[in-house]
């Protein structure tokens, strides 16, 4: 197997005085969409803040290309090409559609075709395109953030939880997004709590519990098994639609 484009090798983490990743290792592999699961604070956004350099890992490695980023500053690692898309999605609610996408490509205009392509993706942004982006949905609110995201090319994508709190509907349009993202060759690592929708995109899974990895394999794999899911997502997600 080819080097992963991003490594974690034995990461701890501390805020604070709590301990809150305990050895994390994991690789994700150029053009894959891996899932990372878990329960609620098991430490799936601990692990992507330590990944952009905005909690410090206390000890082990990140690898990024074959670069060590473990200790490198956020601004650094998101020139390096990783994009981040927290949970509360960070857009600019009076501005407009246009104006939030304009102002995330930092290194000049959009190319037309990658705009195209873009709203391609998600043709909700293409409606509401001169609306201030306060006016949109929670869903459509959380497919700017991720247009925002990929504005200009990327080597990997963060997204912490997209599908959250969205109705069956909306779960749907992001899945398709997602896999129409897999399709152009994108590398993604999507946290989730959504089993429906992590089954649906992932070509690897990761389960968290505890500060730790549990799991690690295809997501075929667990889809297939049913006593390995009845035990790891017993363990690891309350519940699972
Ligand atoms: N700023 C903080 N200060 C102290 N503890 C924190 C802080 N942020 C997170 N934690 C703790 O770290 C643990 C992991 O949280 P984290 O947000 O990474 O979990 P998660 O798996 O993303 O959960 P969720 O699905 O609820 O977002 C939790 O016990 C949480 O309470």
């Amino acid at each position: 197997m080819p080097e992963p484009l991003l490594q974690l090798e034995a990461v701890q983490t501390h805020i604070g005085p709590y301990h809150i990743l305990h050895g994390v290792s994991f690789g994700v592999q150029t053009g894959s969409l891996t899932m990372l699961l878990g329960r609620n604070g098991a430490g799936k956004t601990t692990t992507l803040r330590t990944i952009m350099g905005l909690w410090r890992a206390s000890a082990g490695r990140i690898r990024f290309d074959g670069r060590d980023i473990t200790a490198s500053a956020t601004p650094d690692i998101a020139r390096a090409g990783i994009a981040y898309v927290p949970e509360s999605m960070g857009i600019f609610t009076d501005l407009t559609v246009r104006e939030n996408i304009v102002l995330a490509a930092r290194s000049g205009p959009i190319d037309s075709a990658r705009l195209d392509w873009m709203l391609g993706l998600f043709p909700a942004l293409r409606r509401f395109w001169n609306l201030p982006a306060g006016n949109l949905s929670g869903g459509q609110k959380q497919m700017l953030a991720i247009a925002r995201a990929i504005a200009e090319p990327r080597r990997l994508l963060l997204v912490d939880e997209p599908t959250k709190g969205l109705a069956p509907v909306m779960v749907r349009s992001m899945i398709e997004a997602f896999k129409a993202l897999k399709e152009a060759g994108e590398t993604v690592l999507l946290v989730e709590q959504n089993f429906y929708a992590a089954s649906a995109l992932g070509d690897d899974v990761l389960i968290m519990d505890d500060g730790r990895i549990v799991h690690s394999g295809r997501m075929s794999d667990l889809v297939a098994d049913q006593s390995l899911q009845q035990r790891l997502l017993g363990l690891s997600l309350d519940a699972h639609q």
